[in-house]
């Protein structure tokens, strides 16, 4: 579970975060919406510790990261895995060397361990036996895989994914989305996916936490999407054309 506190955070005057408070909670995934600019991304960069919010406070089960020390902070990222916008492999290395970087940096792992750990994660999210294809070699949805298979090889408790559906079609989106649900509830793992693709919203949004310029304004889940009296968020959801048919029945 991670719990954030009022987190604030400003560029120059320009303030981008507002006070954002929430629950992610173990074992589903948790999703955060809202459209292009309101604040997703740093929100997220707050949470994984790669911006520092200005004030709140942010608690990783019974850790809290803003006051932690160093010892306690490289433990939390010890346990964060991460699947950046885009994918970001590294192009000149294989599937495998992509998927055992994390192992390479941050653990002093026997070669044999790491190598049984990156073949365990690509089984997982289906790519067994792709160890020497180059990223530019496999398809978008088969790179996803390896970046998922990159977040997840160091037995992550905290999976974030950024647009983990960015630049795939639909039917790709879904088996992502799918792979993301199972992966977080057979390992029981806290993950937050950032997101403004209402077909992931609908089909894996078990926690929803939706964001407009800055400020948290509506929380539920799928099956609660139609109550919202939230105009903002109704303004977001049914800007979807299928969504727009749900509504009026
Ligand atoms: N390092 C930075 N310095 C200054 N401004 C920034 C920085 N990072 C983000 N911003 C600004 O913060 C605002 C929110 O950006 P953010 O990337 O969080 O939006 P988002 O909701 O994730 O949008 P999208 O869905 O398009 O990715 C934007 O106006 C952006 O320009």
């Amino acid at each position: 579970m991670i719990k954030i506190e009022n987190i604030k955070k400003s560029f120059g005057d320009k303030e981008i975060l507002k006070g954002i408070s929430g629950v992610f909670e173990r074992g589903k995934p948790n999703l955060i919406i809202g459209s292009s600019g309101t604040g997703k991304s740093v929100l997220l960069k707050c949470i994984v510790g790669l911006i520092a919010p200005d004030e709140g406070h942010i608690h990783y089960d019974e850790h809290e990261l803003t006051n932690a020390n160093r010892d306690t902070k490289t433990e939390i990222r010890r346990q964060i895995g991460m699947l950046f916008q885009g994918g970001a492999l590294f192009d000149s290395k294989t599937v495998e060397q992509n998927v055992m970087f994390p192992l390479d940096v941050l653990t002093k792992m026997p070669k044999g361990e790491k190598l049984d750990r990156v073949n365990s994660a690509l089984e997982r999210v289906g790519l067994a036996g792709q160890n020497q294809k180059m990223p530019s070699e496999i398809s978008g949805g088969m790179q996803k895989r390896v970046g998922i298979a990159r977040a997840i090889v160091n037995d992550s408790n905290y999976l974030f994914c950024d647009e983990p559906n960015s630049g795939l079609d639909p039917q790709t989106s879904i088996l992502i989305d799918d792979l993301i649900l199972e992966l977080t509830e057979e390992s029981n793992i806290t993950t937050v996916v950032v997101t403004h693709d209402m077909n992931s919203v609908m089909g894996i949004g078990e926690k929803i936490m939706f964001l407009y310029k800055g400020k948290k304004l509506w929380e539920g889940n799928k099956n609660n999407i139609m109550d919202s009296n939230v105009k903002e968020f109704d303004d977001f959801v049914f800007a979807n054309k299928v969504m727009r048919k749900l509504k009026k029945g």
